[in-house]
């Protein structure tokens, strides 16, 4: 099977997001998708997937032109899809799941559980997926998620495999796993286009590169191009994949965090004795697989946790028991790793967006009044600097894309008067150049004196950023180690094994 898309042209009122954009993809083939944040990626793989219709343009399935009037002609005509944020109903099982939905496509395949489950059984076995038919889907960690997502594609023959960004919530071993199976759908003649922002993702696994930008076609690399040469690609101009920096003059301790412990309702112990400082001028950066008190952690500090004991102390007042209003009026800065749920109100504007988070909307309410010019000065100026790719300051935030939505909350948070910045995955879904981007406006936020606490999953932007880093398993701290301490002893640290010699 060989899928062509030709000259494929799709516009937002006088925003075109797809300029005459060309790729073809064949069985047995992965092709990688790059551009930046706003680049048109999502645009063309919905258009593909029958979710919007092209202005111009034709898409081909072996040479004949095909149209799709919705998600269920393009499943029809083989095309899968694996969105970022899961389409799956957690209360349902996994065979449920799979069913879900094969009514809609017109297949009688299976409409009943057994036949749901045996399908499951059949597809997991033969790309080793090891999934229980019978699992709840809320109870399976993301990376299992997601390949219930591919395995309910795969039910449904889909010949061509779109993954659309799979690697950003994966753990690095979820990911290695990931790029095992996608190469085992190639050698079965599945053809997978394949987005991502990890450069070094799209050269072990991809066999043909498109690179967009603006919206249009402006290169396909060699996957033996090297990461500036596709990061400069994409993005137009050289980019620093470097961080610099000076060394922390860190100052005294602005966070003190004590035998902390945070509980759910149902009891289970998710942050359990945790214990450390932050000084000012200093990034602590969070290190360990995800799902092991981080997020649980990062939400405690910020009041969004019922069940807190123990104290967090930031200059002298006591966090634990606050609002999340009074936590943000106290100066704490917060970049949520959940941006749709927690960073942002889709049906607010950017600038609208711009200003929550800020104690009575200071200053750009007075007297119970929106000051809009200043508001939209405010809001143009960080569209800007940060290079938030938006029709303009009135643009929905649920119309931007996903990259863009991120940059808006760093913006944002990074804007306000800040005694101590939380900033949970940064950079995730963010482009290369914005990485650079934002990677110098934490540093930045630190040498103007602001202690910092990172999470990451990401091992490369822990050790990049951070003066010392902390990591916990299980809820516990293994250990927190100077910057500079070799990946080898972080990975076993994150493993839960005690690092020699170590101090908390
Ligand atoms: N429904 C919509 N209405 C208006 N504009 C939209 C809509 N959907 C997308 N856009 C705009 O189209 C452009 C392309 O967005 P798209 O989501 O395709 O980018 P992307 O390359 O996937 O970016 P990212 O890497 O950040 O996910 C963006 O400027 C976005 O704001």
């Amino acid at each position: 099977m060989k899928l062509a898309l030709r000259d494929v042209t799709k516009r937002f009122g006088t925003l075109v997001a797809n300029d005459r954009i060309s790729l073809t993809v064949e069985s047995g083939e992965i092709h990688g998708l790059l551009g930046e944040n706003g680049a048109g990626k999502s645009t063309l793989m919905n258009v593909l997937y029958g979710l919007y219709q092209a202005d111009e343009g034709e898409i081909l399935l072996d040479d004949k032109p095909v149209h799709f009037r919705d998600p269920g002609d393009a499943i029809a005509a083989g095309i899968g899809m694996v969105h970022q944020h899961f389409m799956l109903v957690p209360v349902f099982t996994v065979a449920e799941n799979v069913m879900l939905g094969h009514e809609a496509t017109g297949r009688f395949g299976i409409l009943d559980i057994d036949a749901a489950r045996k399908r499951v059984r059949e597809i997991s076995d033969r790309f080793g997926f090891h999934l229980d038919p019978d699992a709840l889907v809320e109870n399976l960690p993301v990376g299992i998620q997601q390949r219930v997502e591919i395995v309910k594609a795969l039910s449904r023959d889909a010949r061509v495999l779109v993954l659309d960004e799979p690697t950003a919530v994966l753990t690095p071993q979820e990911t290695d796993d990931l790029m095992q199976i996608m190469r085992q759908l190639k050698e079965s003649g599945t053809a997978i286009i394949f987005i991502t922002h990890k450069l070094r993702e799209i050269r072990e696994a991809a066999d043909r590169i498109t690179v967009i930008r603006r919206g249009a076609v402006v290169g396909e690399p060699p996957p033996s191009a090297s990461n500036a040469e596709l990061a400069a690609m994409m993005v137009g101009r050289p980019v620093e994949l470097t961080v610099h920096k000076d060394p922390a003059q860190p100052g005294p301790a602005a966070l003190t965090v004590r035998d902390l412990r945070v509980t759910d309702d149902d009891g289970h112990v998710h942050v359990d004795g945790v214990s450390f400082e932050i000084r000012r001028g200093e990034v602590l950066g969070v290190a360990g697989v995800q799902g092991n008190g981080q997020t649980e952690l990062t939400e405690a500090l910020l009041g969004l946790q019922a069940h807190v004991e123990g104290s967090m102390v930031l200059d002298d007042v006591e966090l634990r028991g606050r609002s999340v209003r009074r936590v943000l009026d106290a100066g704490v800065g917060f970049i949520p790793e959940d941006r749709q749920g927690e960073g942002l109100v889709g049906e607010f504007s950017i600038a609208e967006n711009m200003m929550l988070n800020r104690s009575h909307g200071k200053p750009f309410v007075s007297l119970g009044t929106v000051q809009q010019r200043a508001l939209n000065a405010f809001a143009q100026e960080r569209l800007d600097q940060y290079d938030i790719r938006a029709s303009g300051i009135d643009q929905h935030a649920a119309q931007l894309s996903g990259g863009n939505q991120q940059k808006v909350i760093v913006a944002r948070e990074l804007s306000r008067d800040l005694r101590l910045l939380v900033a949970a995955q940064p950079t995730r879904g963010v482009d290369v150049g914005s990485i650079e981007f934002i990677h110098k406006q934490i540093v930045a936020t630190r040498d103007s004196g602001v202690p910092v606490l990172l999470v990451s999953t990401e091992l490369d932007e822990i050790v990049a950023l951070s003066d010392r880093i902390m990591v916990l398993y299980r809820g516990r701290v293994v250990g927190i180690v100077p910057a500079g301490t070799p990946r080898e002893t972080l990975g076993l640290m994150m493993a839960g094994e005690q690092p020699e010699g170590s101090a908390a």
